[in-house]
């Protein structure tokens, strides 16, 4: 432990042992494993052909981009935050949990529901974790040591947000609308953004396989950045279980809860969970909620409801919905089931 993230090497070293482990998991388990389907491989999207100049290209990227929303509603994301900006961020992560110690972390322990960074410690059968949250947007809030974290973390959160606007763009212009349409409708320029810095314990130290529990995120999407692979596993459409290896150049997107509701459940928020089992090493990774602004009325869109398509979803602001089941608005979990209108004839 006192080892980790001296660099590209041990990042390379980890996530090779970690890729060994699965393989062996692979090739040891029952010939069923050729029945892995094949259309579960989650989708790549280069950023930068979604503004190509050459009107092809962009209209095949776009088109591939509503095929990844809708078809899977998670996809990693190439050409959109440099490597060298996540890699500083998770070394920002790991200075912090590193560089400080459990005492002076526990001084962001729950003070009161307006905490703009809380920090946290699970260590039970149902989640295993010690995570740190901040408020990252509209304002930037940061813990005051270690001094590298401030300049690392922001600059992810700087290069993010741009992506952030740019995703917006594309998305509305796949769902038919102008460019402008999510950015106005969400009030991105004030979007309420909380990322939560996770360090999962190896799966010898931990009590029991999870890490965090089932569950799907609010907001317009998460941003994942992790230091090692394995462990982020999502449940597709067709119910199986897949997970998350971000290949090296890429950042991970998965679908919120507000896009699933503003598109009457055309694009669908998908639950996930991470597992410890294969955790040889302990593994750092940041989700970086990005929300509308709290005091945004998010409801299904005109466009997306007809007789055959009635409103699925109740309309509320963005900080009632944080708050429907008790949360706070920090610790961004999701009332999505509280928010699904019962299908009725
Ligand atoms: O650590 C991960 O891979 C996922 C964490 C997560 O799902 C969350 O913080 O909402
Ligand atoms: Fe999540």
């Amino acid at each position: 432990m006192a080892n980790r993230m001296l660099g590209q090497e041990c990042f390379d070293l980890k996530n090779k042992a970690i890729s060994h482990l699965h393989d062996f998991f692979l090739n040891s388990i029952n010939s069923d494993i050729s029945a892995i389907d094949l259309c579960d491989e989650i989708p790549t999207i280069d950023y930068s052909l979604l503004f190509s100049e050459n009107h092809d290209e962009r209209a095949k990227s776009l088109e591939h981009l509503g095929k990844a929303c809708q078809e899977f509603g998670f996809f990693y994301l190439i050409n959109g935050v440099e490597q060298s900006v996540v890699e500083g961020a998770l070394k920002g992560i790991s200075d912090f949990f590193e560089l400080t110690n459990q005492e002076e972390r526990s001084e962001y322990l729950k003070k009161n529901p307006m905490d703009r960074i809380r920090w946290g410690l699970r260590s039970h059968a149902g989640e295993n974790r010690e995570y740190l949250k901040i408020v990252a947007h509209p304002e930037y809030h940061c813990p005051s040591k270690p001094a590298s974290f401030r300049g690392a973390i922001g600059e992810y959160f700087k290069r993010m947000h741009e992506v952030e606007l740019g995703l917006a763009k594309a998305i509305s212009k796949i769902l038919g609308y102008e460019e402008t349409y999510i950015e106005k409708e969400f009030k991105l320029e004030a979007g309420f953004d909380v990322s939560a810095m996770n360090l999962y314990p190896p799966s010898f130290q931990s009590k029991g396989s999870i890490g965090v529990p089932e569950h799907t995120d609010p907001g317009f999407f998460v941003s994942l950045i992790q230091d090692v692979n394995g462990g982020l596993q999502m449940l597709t459409h067709k119910g199986n279980w897949v997970t998350v290896n971000i290949p090296r150049n890429a950042i991970f997107i998965n679908l919120g809860d507000h896009l699933e509701i503003l598109s009457n459940g055309k694009y669908k928020s998908h639950i996930h969970q991470v597992i410890l089992d294969n955790n040889e090493v302990n593994r750092i990774s940041m989700a970086t909620l990005h929300g509308p602004s709290l005091d945004i009325f998010v409801a299904p869109a005109s466009r997306f409801i007809d007789e055959s398509h009635p409103p699925a979803y109740r309309g509320m602001t963005y900080k009632e919905s944080l708050e429907l089941n008790g949360s706070d608005e920090i610790d961004v979990q999701s009332s999505l089931s509280l928010l699904r209108i019962p299908f009725s004839l």
